[in-house]
């Protein structure tokens, strides 16, 4: 039998075949896996640059490229006939020699350009690697082959001319050392493109089989034809992870909590949903993947049905949300169903709180303190109250101020208690306490366990708040693989800042820098509409956008100015019949507005017009993603909301943090389009919009 492994192009490109044709490659496809009669066979390439590329005839007028050695076949793509022909002349492979990964690049390109180098170098003396020797060049990867090539590049354009035609791992060395970084600058870049696989033994430039098995995301070996349909059917992300995102996601075992952050679209919750796979594959105990809201999880526990098929490993993984885990314990403990505060409901009690415990702070004000400095230090008693740093919160309180907001929040506990409800922070706070009460000493390792997970992985970490956290950490032992976190400081939508440190997480902190989902053009609309500056959260201190970046180019976002709501919403109208009549189906495009108003208006303006797509608010947009978005109502006035925002002379610190969330939002909606972005106002542009 073959040993069969499938290059990422190969289910990409068999996607775009017709049926017909898409169904005879797979039959195909699998008689070869099994060596069975009438099995396509590979054929030698004439011409080809690489004696080890073969094709196979896998239906009428289609092949599959192949790299073979011995009984080990690398298919890379499937073509008509002339061009797979072509294809399998024109490239070459081989083994990076430092790091053990496969190369495979474009021969024939590179000896077209080399006349135009040749030329150029022609020109001057200076070379843009002269201060580098060979041996460090090799030190770095690079290989031998390519050295006369390397020693033409002249200028920054023709090291940019060769980067689309010669390997990643030989590129990243060498743009590093141009840039005039050091070796250990380059062999970092170079480390980046490892994967968590590991292959025992030394580096060989002939043995195919170990590189492809050192390269997952190049390369998913098959050994049968469940492994074969897996790959050729499900979604790529299932199967090829990037090597930061392989890196992350498939090392076996950290002794420390884990956090990645990342901008928009860079994987984080792909990364996360491998992570959980992973550890319940290697079967140390129940895995709890959390999310931010009920919505999230259902879409999280469909990717994981998908990108697990094991029955008992999937059922090793539990899906949900900080709140419900929350409702769970506390239910548990208590025999029933814990009863909830409405949010009018604590507004009045917060409204009599006020103006009977004398304090001139109004109700939000009350509110705020409540959630951002006691229940977020879990602060029991006034005197701990009094003495507590109040962490984000401008305005100064005297003794006596506190003494009445203390008075505030203790009339409003009673209430709540006496009327038999709770806010879900509340909840979180007590199950993190019963959870503590249960466990004894969490730091004792020989203790009794009884937290009811081994791993938990958290998505959209920006958003939790300190009470859900510390209930997070009491839900797991403190133990390697105990807490891996994701998450995003740029898209906190809600008013929760909090270090990891502080609510006794001690995480190793990590970056994905490659956002897969964003063009260039969004991303970069979005960096500007974000502000790009540093935000908290999270990681100690600030955190930047530095280093952020796309993966390829596309179109630019359309911003229009409409002079009423009613063209607002007819340009609306007809931007969505455009996109529909351009084959874009209806599910992969979401309209999203800040108000409530605003998205009734496009659902009514939408529904009349016989159009349905989603509609949401700027909130519903996080951690989903489409081809095309539409956000109307960029106005101001609009975005940001006026009643989100504590007034300047109450509060100027909340107000900064306001401004920053409802910005924030904003990025969230604009950052989950991966092919166009449309963004429209009436009146006059939102502040936040960039010039
Ligand atoms: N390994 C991969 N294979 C295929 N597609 C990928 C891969 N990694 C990322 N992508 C693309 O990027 C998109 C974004 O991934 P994901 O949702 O995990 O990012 P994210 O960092 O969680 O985004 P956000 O923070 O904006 O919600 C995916 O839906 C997919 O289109």
């Amino acid at each position: 039998m073959p040993r069969l492994a499938i290059a990422p192009e190969f289910p990409r490109d068999l996607a775009t075949l017709a049926d017909s044709v898409r169904r005879d490659v797979v039959v195909a496809v699998r008689r070869f896996l099994a060596s069975m009669a009438a099995a396509p066979h590979a054929e030698r390439v004439r011409g080809a640059r690489d004696d080890r590329m073969a094709t196979l005839r896998l239906a009428d007028r289609h092949r599959g490229v192949v790299v073979r050695q011995r009984d080990v076949y690398w298919l890379l793509a499937v073509l008509p006939d002339a061009e797979a022909w072509l294809f399998a002349q024109r490239f070459r492979v081989g083994v990076n020699l430092e790091i053990g990964v496969v190369e495979l690049w474009d021969a024939e390109a590179l000896e077209r350009i080399e006349p135009a180098l040749h030329r150029a170098a022609e020109t001057t003396e200076s070379r843009l690697l002269s201060h580098v020797c060979d041996a460090d060049l090799l030190s770095v990867g690079i290989d031998p082959q390519f050295l006369p090539l390397v020693r033409l590049v002249a200028t920054e354009i023709a090291l940019e001319a060769i980067e689309p035609l010669i390997p990643r791992t030989q590129f990243l060395p060498l743009a590093v050392l141009a840039r005039g970084g050091t070796l250990a600058d380059a062999w970092r870049e170079l480390a980046s493109c490892r994967t968590a696989a590991v292959v025992p033994g030394p580096i060989a430039p002939d043995d195919l089989h170990a590189a492809l098995r050192r390269s997952p995301d190049r390369a998913m070996f098959t050994p049968d034809r469940h492994e074969l349909d897996r790959v050729l059917t499900r979604p790529l992300w299932c199967t090829f992870l990037y090597p930061q995102q392989h890196r992350l996601a498939r090392t076996d075992r950290y002794d420390r909590p884990v956090l990645v952050t990342g901008g928009a679209g860079t994987g984080k919750t792909l990364v996360a949903l491998h992570r959980a796979a992973h550890l319940a594959r290697q079967g140390a105990g129940a895995v709890l993947l959390v999310s931010f809201s009920q919505r999230l999880s259902s879409d999280l526990s469909a990717r994981l049905d998908l990108l697990i098929d094991d029955d008992v490993v999937r059922k090793r993984v539990e899906v949900g949300n900080v709140d419900r885990l929350a409702q769970r314990i506390v239910a548990e403990a208590e025999g029933r169903q814990p009863t909830l505060a409405g949010n009018a409901e604590l507004a009045e009690l917060w409204q009599e709180a006020g103006e009977l415990s004398g304090t001139s702070h109004g109700a939000a004000f009350l509110m705020r303190e409540w959630e951002q400095v006691v229940l977020a230090q879990n602060l029991q008693t006034l005197d701990e109250y009094r003495n507590a740093e109040r962490f984000g919160r401008s305005v100064e309180l005297s003794g006596a101020e506190r003494e009445a907001v203390w008075k505030a929040i203790t009339y409003v506990m009673t209430r709540l208690r006496e009327s038999g409800r709770r806010t879900l922070l509340q909840l979180a706070a007590e199950a993190s306490a019963l959870l503590g009460r249960s466990t004894g000493d969490l730091l004792d390792e020989t203790g009794p366990r009884r937290e009811p997970y081994r791993h938990i992985v958290v998505d959209e970490a920006q958003d939790l708040h300190p009470a859900q956290w510390r209930l997070l950490r009491a839900a797991v032992p403190r133990a390697s693989n105990d807490l891996f976190i994701v998450g995003d400081p740029h898209q906190r939508i809600f008013d929760t800042r909090v270090t990891l440190s502080a609510v006794g997480i001690s995480a190793v902190p990590r970056r994905l820098h490659a956002s897969h989902r964003l063009p260039q053009e969004i991303l970069s609309f979005g960096v500007r509409l974000r502000g790009g500056g540093p935000v908290d959260g999270l990681v100690e201190g600030v955190q930047e956008m530095y280093g952020y970046r796309a993966t390829r180019p596309g179109a630019r976002p359309v911003v229009r100015a409409y002079d009423s709501l009613e063209s607002e919403l007819n340009g609306l109208v007809t931007h969505i019949t455009t996109w529909l009549g351009e084959d874009v189906e209806p599910d992969q495009i979401a309209v999203a507005a800040r108000t409530t108003d605003l998205v009734r208006d496009a659902r009514t303006a939408l529904r009349t017009a016989g159009l349905a797509v989603r509609v949401t608010t700027l909130h519903g947009m996080k951690g989903l993603e489409f081809r095309r978005v539409a956000v109307i109502g960029v106005a101001d006035g609009v975005v940001p909301a006026p009643g989100a925002l504590t007034p300047a002379g109450e509060d100027p610190t909340a107000r900064a943090h306001d401004l920053q969330r409802e910005r924030g939002l904003l990025y969230v909606a604009c950052t989950r389009a991966y092919e166009l972005l449309y963004v429209s106002y009436s009146g006059r542009a939102s502040p936040f919009l960039p010039p």
